[in-house]
């Protein structure tokens, strides 16, 4: 463990909460930011944040604040965790308060409308002179609550960077890994949104473990190619934060994005399922900037293409399911071959 330090995590939601308490638990101060003021007070008197992480103990190094400058104040590193459609607003808040040597580390998974922008851009547009970077994998918030076992992978401009987010946040049950490929690890978290819906599809259709292999091969195959399309380097997408974060997002039932697809799979109309939600599935927004950008470049996706076309061209699940998995696979082959 590095020298105790300060930082400050933005966003009170599930995964912000339990990265702010592991760096607690390794003897840090942390201030998490949020906007009720009811669970500030649960978090800072009760040490537990109910709505997200019912029974989850917080660290006592971990006090919440509803007031931005507060806690931002003298921490050495900020790492934020709201939805990335509220992203820009929270960071554009940030630029008066924060000097310019303070790191600003990327913890959401998802991209911003009008540019196709990942948030580490809105981070260079909105605070040019800070440091930053992006922490991804397979990181399921209520399993690491749980006490389970979880890598990720922290990506940033520097090694020294990496090295002290890493040493911040290592622990024995939270493993962080270096990457200098800050670009590929922060496309895989986003675009493996947009899969586990396909998957939540296909468990409420009750394909088998074969169909369930060949999408995920089919799923990797096409957000590779799309990424390296976009100049991610393809080995990042055979690591933790691609195929790993792939893999656990379209097979577990605590993801939200699986929770949405397997709604849709059992016929329900996506605006009741995104009512009914009280957490963000970045999924369905990452969809629409997707296909754009896949079509505005070429990029051959019929897995997304299918996707959106049962969400918003009223294709029935069915009949999509069977074309994509019949369609010309030479592409996709190709790839995964080579
Ligand atoms: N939950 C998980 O297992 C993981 C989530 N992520 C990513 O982290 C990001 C956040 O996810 P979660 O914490 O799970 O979401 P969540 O839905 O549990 O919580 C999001 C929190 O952000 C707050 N928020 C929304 N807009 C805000 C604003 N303008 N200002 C301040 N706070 C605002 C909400 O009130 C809520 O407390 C997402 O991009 C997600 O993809 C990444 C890894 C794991
Ligand atoms: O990113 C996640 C796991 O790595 C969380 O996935 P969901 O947002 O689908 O719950």
């Amino acid at each position: 463990m590095s020298d105790a330090c300060a930082a400050a995590v933005l966003g009170g939601g599930s995964f912000g909460t339990v990265i702010g308490n592991i760096i607690a638990g390794n003897g840090h101060r942390v201030s998490l930011w949020l906007r009720n003021p009811e669970r500030a007070g649960e978090i800072n008197h009760k040490h537990e944040n109910s709505e997200y992480l019912p029974g989850y103990t917080l660290d006592n190094n971990l006090a919440a604040t509803c007031i931005l400058a507060e806690a931002v104040a003298d921490v050495e590193i900020v790492f934020v965790a709201v939805p990335s459609k509220s992203f820009r607003d929270v960071v554009r808040d940030l630029a008066a308060l924060l000097p310019e040597q303070t790191i600003v580390i990327s913890l959401t998974k998802g991209i911003e409308p009008g540019g196709f922008r990942l948030m580490s851009d809105i981070l260079r547009e909105e605070l040019p002179r800070n440091p930053r970077g992006v922490l991804s994998g397979p990181n399921l918030a209520r399993e690491i609550a749980a006490g389970q076992v979880a890598g990720s992978v922290i990506a940033s401009e520097t090694a020294a960077i990496n090295t002290l987010i890493h040493d911040l946040l290592h622990s024995d049950s939270f493993l962080v890994y270096s990457s200098a490929d800050m670009f590929g690890v922060e496309l895989g978290g986003a675009l493996k949104n947009v899969y586990a819906i396909l998957a939540g599809i296909g468990a409420a259709l009750e394909f088998g473990e074969n169909t369930v292999g060949m999408l995920l091969t089919r799923s990797l195959a096409e957000m590779s190619r799309f990424a390296v399309h976009l100049g991610a380097n393809p080995m990042t997408f055979l690591g933790l934060s691609g195929v790993g974060d792939l893999f656990v997002t379209c097979s577990s039932p605590l993801s939200r994005n699986y929770q949405v697809g397997v709604a849709l799979g059992k016929g329900q109309p996506l605006d009741d399922i995104l009512g009914e939600m009280d957490q963000v599935a970045e999924g369905i927004n990452t969809l629409g900037l997707l296909k754009t950008e896949a079509d505005r470049r070429g990029i051959h996706m019929p897995l997304v293409n299918g996707l959106y076309a049962i969400l918003y061209e009223q294709r029935p699940v069915v009949d999509v399911f069977d074309d994509m998995m019949h369609t010309e696979e030479q592409q996709d082959v190709e790839f995964v071959t080579h």
